[in-house]
């Protein structure tokens, strides 16, 4: 079937479905492949459910007229994004970036919809299946697209543009993050930087963190707002690394957050250039950066009675661990705790990156540091303060028998070692 006819029938539709555990009646079916499923296996399910129409790739599993057979479903649901894309024609804003992007993406929705009836990515949702349908999640009300890029290795950046085709990118940094796939911080770069050279080739508008000494090579392209604390920069900002919650200095304006972290004021500032570009008022920016609360352990302050939670536990890796520690040093507070959880996907860097995080953290004056995880098992440290586990459980343990007394304790790590569970043992 020729892709015009799909989205004649997408158009229709109840919008997409790549589970038949959640699908809604009138969708349309994609039978995607996945690490433990055929989805071709859930076609009848699929039509029973009430789908619409279901599109599959194994002849096998075909049923009747309502049975759309393609040579490969995945191509074929982007393809449909790209086409849907087309059709809106709507400015789309592509970010990226090793840390901050899902901080970032939420922030810059929530300035745009000021303006614009915006759709963003939902969650996490960036890859490639995930960028398809965020694309296809947009309609014909939807003004502004702000679609999230991942990669775990180069030219996945590049095809997401071929997909969503960015009229504007953002890229909020680049750091030691998923090296088995990018191989070196060279790698991160060039494969992050896809995106700018997507939107360069295009004649497209990029926005520029022009205090990264990284960012500051596409300067020479003329289609470029930027902003930075040096006088250069479009909007130039200013930022205090010494708070509690992440805030930014803007033309007289602060622009306060409830989130933690210092890192988090360039994620910030990032959400003020933009909405300053597209002539939004900076009351308006503030009011919408000050209204977002930060969900899914991801930059949250967590009361637990005497005690307070710094609680990162979403993901890590080398430079969101490093920016997470050194704010987490400044933070104004007496007593201080650090539970640090090992960092995935480092690949062969993996127990050089942790000894690194270990010393690190013996330069920083910290009242107790817990680390836990194979990796950091097996790192070496000098400071009877630090105490290593093996695992979550034997973590558990000390944590029960701790008196942590008036105490501020940072949580984090990677998402397979879930930290947040501590929150049960605190309780
Ligand atoms: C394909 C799919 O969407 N799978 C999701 C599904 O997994 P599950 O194990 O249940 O099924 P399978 O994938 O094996 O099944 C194939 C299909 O069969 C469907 N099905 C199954 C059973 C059934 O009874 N009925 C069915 O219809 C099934 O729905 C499948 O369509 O559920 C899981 C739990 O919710 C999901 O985790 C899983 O999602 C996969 C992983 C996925 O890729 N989802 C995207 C929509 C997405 O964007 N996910 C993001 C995470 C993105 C990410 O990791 N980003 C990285 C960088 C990108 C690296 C890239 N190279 C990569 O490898 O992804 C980052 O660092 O940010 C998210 O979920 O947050
Ligand atoms: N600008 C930044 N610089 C360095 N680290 C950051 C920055 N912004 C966020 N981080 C760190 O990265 C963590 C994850 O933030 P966020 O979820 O926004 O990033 P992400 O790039 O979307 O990651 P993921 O794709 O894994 O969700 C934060 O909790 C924080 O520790
Ligand atoms: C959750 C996944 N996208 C990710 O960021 N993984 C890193 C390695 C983590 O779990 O911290």
């Amino acid at each position: 079937m020729k892709i015009e006819k799909l989205h004649k029938l997408f158009l229709q539709s109840n919008g997409i479905a790549t589970d038949t555990r959640i699908l809604k009646s009138a969708q349309l079916f994609f039978a995607l492949k996945g690490e433990n499923f055929d989805g071709n296996k859930f076609v009848d399910q699929a039509l029973e459910k009430g789908a619409g129409y279901v599109v599959l790739d194994d002849p096998e599993f075909l049923k009747n007229d309502k049975c759309i057979l393609v040579s490969d479903v995945l191509e074929t649901l982007q393809q449909l994004a790209s086409y849907h894309r087309k059709y809106l024609g709507i400015p789309i804003l592509a970010i990226t970036g090793s840390n901050g992007k899902t901080t970032s993406k939420e922030l810059i929705n929530l300035v745009l919809s000021r303006k614009f009836n915006t759709v963003a990515t939902a969650g996490n949702l960036n890859n490639h299946i995930g960028v398809p349908l965020s694309l296809l999640s947009m309609n014909s009300t939807t003004e502004f697209g702000i679609i999230e890029m991942g990669a775990n290795h180069a030219k996945e950046i590049e095809r997401l543009c071929g997909i969503a085709q960015p009229d504007y990118g953002y890229i909020t940094n680049f750091g030691k993050a998923h090296l088995e796939g990018f191989g070196s911080i060279e790698g991160v770069v060039k494969a992050k930087s896809e995106l700018y050279e997507y939107v360069k080739a295009q004649g497209k508008l990029l926005f520029l963190n022009a205090d990264d000494p990284i960012q500051q090579n596409h300067v020479s392209y003329k289609n470029t707002f930027s902003f930075g604390t040096s006088g250069n920069a479009d909007v130039v900002v200013e930022y205090k690394d010494n708070l509690q919650t992440a805030e930014v200095i803007q033309q007289d304006i602060v622009y306060k957050s409830t989130l933690t972290g210092s890192y988090n004021s360039r994620n910030i500032a990032a959400a003020i250039c933009i909405g300053l570009y597209f002539k939004i008022p900076a009351e308006e920016i503030a009011n919408a950066i000050a209204c977002y609360n930060a969900q899914n352990n991801r930059s949250q302050i967590v009361k637990l009675g005497a005690i307070t939670l710094l609680m990162d536990a979403y993901n890590a890796n080398p430079t969101s661990m490093t920016a997470a520690l050194e704010s987490f040093h400044k933070y104004p507070a007496e007593n201080k705790t650090v539970i640090l959880g090992d960092m995935f996907e480092l690949g062969e860097t993996s127990a050089k990156e942790h000894q690194e995080i270990v010393n690190l953290v013996e330069t920083m004056n910290f009242n107790r540091v817990f680390l836990v995880g194979s990796n950091f098992n097996n790192s070496k440290c000098q400071n009877e303060k630090m105490k290593k586990f093996e695992n979550f459980s034997r973590l558990a343990e000390e944590v029960k028998k701790t008196n942590f007394g008036n105490s501020y304790i940072l949580v984090k790590g990677s998402r397979g070692m879930a930290l947040e569970r501590i929150l049960d043992v605190l309780e």
